[in-house]
């Protein structure tokens, strides 16, 4: 960059708005998270003309194996990252959205919620094979009671088989013939550029995706008003609404319902279309609801709450 341009002029005042030449970004050190945040981090240098240093965090979830629900669910992901950022040890956190859980602390704010990756499950087989396509007693592996629940509804013949692991893990289960498929969220495949070893992209409507999958949620400290502006330039409100009525269907559904829940907003004309899906974790009940949706925060989150007061009357 030649030194005295008007975008270099820009950048330096920008990034003295933080009053800091280097950010320190906190995230997961999974292959995985690292890509989502680095991708994050060329974006944030490139909009504002900071730099961004990575700082990587071990959490729960990674060291533990037992399976997330025995663990206390998602928030095994964050808790030590959210620890890193109030500790001062970093200045802003990236998360993959689906892994906050819905009741967050004051002390934090999302302060960018980026455009979101392809939010759908995807379907690896060994043999390219479609879902419809899997023979009869076919072993498919997913540690998700969400993916079990609608899997089994859609194919009541297959073996759901528990697995947990990182993206890598899971395809070569597929790989060494001890599955015969694995259901994993696009997102985490095109992240990692692999998107390609899909066999099947789910319609959102028939495998409903969790709440907030495929996007990220970019935190820092509350008090820290200069930096939650800074980040908030790389915020995308289609995305953040979308987010905000998937995550309402969910915090609805928290109370009072213990069954696998997806919740899906996808953009459509002027608004959202938000579907929602209750399954039992068998697939026997399954229970499926749209809804329009406006784009304002406060309007979508109170669409979510109501489509998720009707989902639980009926199922
Ligand atoms: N709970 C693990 C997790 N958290 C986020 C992703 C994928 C990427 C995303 O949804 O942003 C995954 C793996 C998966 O569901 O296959």
């Amino acid at each position: 960059m030649t030194p005295g341009t008007p975008a270099t002029y820009g950048m330096r005042f920008r990034g003295a708005a933080v009053g800091r030449a280097t950010l320190r970004m906190g995230t997961r050190r999974s292959a995985l998270a690292l890509a989502q945040s680095s991708a994050f981090a060329r974006a944030l240098e490139r909009a504002t003309g900071v730099r961004v240093e990575t700082v990587g965090v071990t959490t729960e979830g990674d060291t533990n194996s037992a399976p997330l629900t025995a663990m206390g669910g998602t928030g095994v992901f964050v808790q030590a990252v959210r620890a890193a950022l109030r500790a001062g040890a970093v200045d802003f956190a990236v998360h993959s959205y689906k892994d906050l859980p819905t009741a967050g602390p004051s002390d934090v704010v999302v302060a960018a919620v980026p455009v979101r990756e392809d939010p759908r499950d995807a379907l690896v087989t060994a043999d390219g094979r479609t879902l419809d396509r899997l023979p009869a007693g076919a072993r498919i592996g997913t540690g998700s009671p969400r993916r079990a629940g609608q899997l089994a509804a859609l194919r009541p013949g297959l073996v759901v088989v528990p697995l947990r692991g990182n993206v890598d893990t899971r395809l070569g289960r597929v790989r060494d013939g001890r599955l015969d498929a694995v259901v994993l969220a696009a997102a985490g495949l095109a992240r990692l550029g692999r998107l390609g070893e899909a066999a099947e992209l789910f319609a959102p409507d028939r495998l409903v995706p969790a709440p907030a999958q495929g996007a990220l949620a970019v935190e820092c400290r509350a008090d820290d008003a200069a930096l939650v502006r800074l980040l908030g330039s790389l915020d995308h409100v289609v995305t953040r609404a979308a987010v905000d009525a998937e995550r309402a269907v969910l915090a609805e559904l928290e109370a009072g319902c213990s069954a696998p829940v997806g919740a899906h907003a996808r953009p459509v004309g002027r608004g959202l279309d938000l579907c929602a899906v209750i399954t039992e974790t068998d697939g026997r009940r399954r229970t499926f609801r749209r809804a329009e949706v406006p784009l304002d925060p406060a309007g979508a989150a109170a669409a979510g709450r109501e489509l998720a007061r009707a989902l639980r009357k009926e199922h």
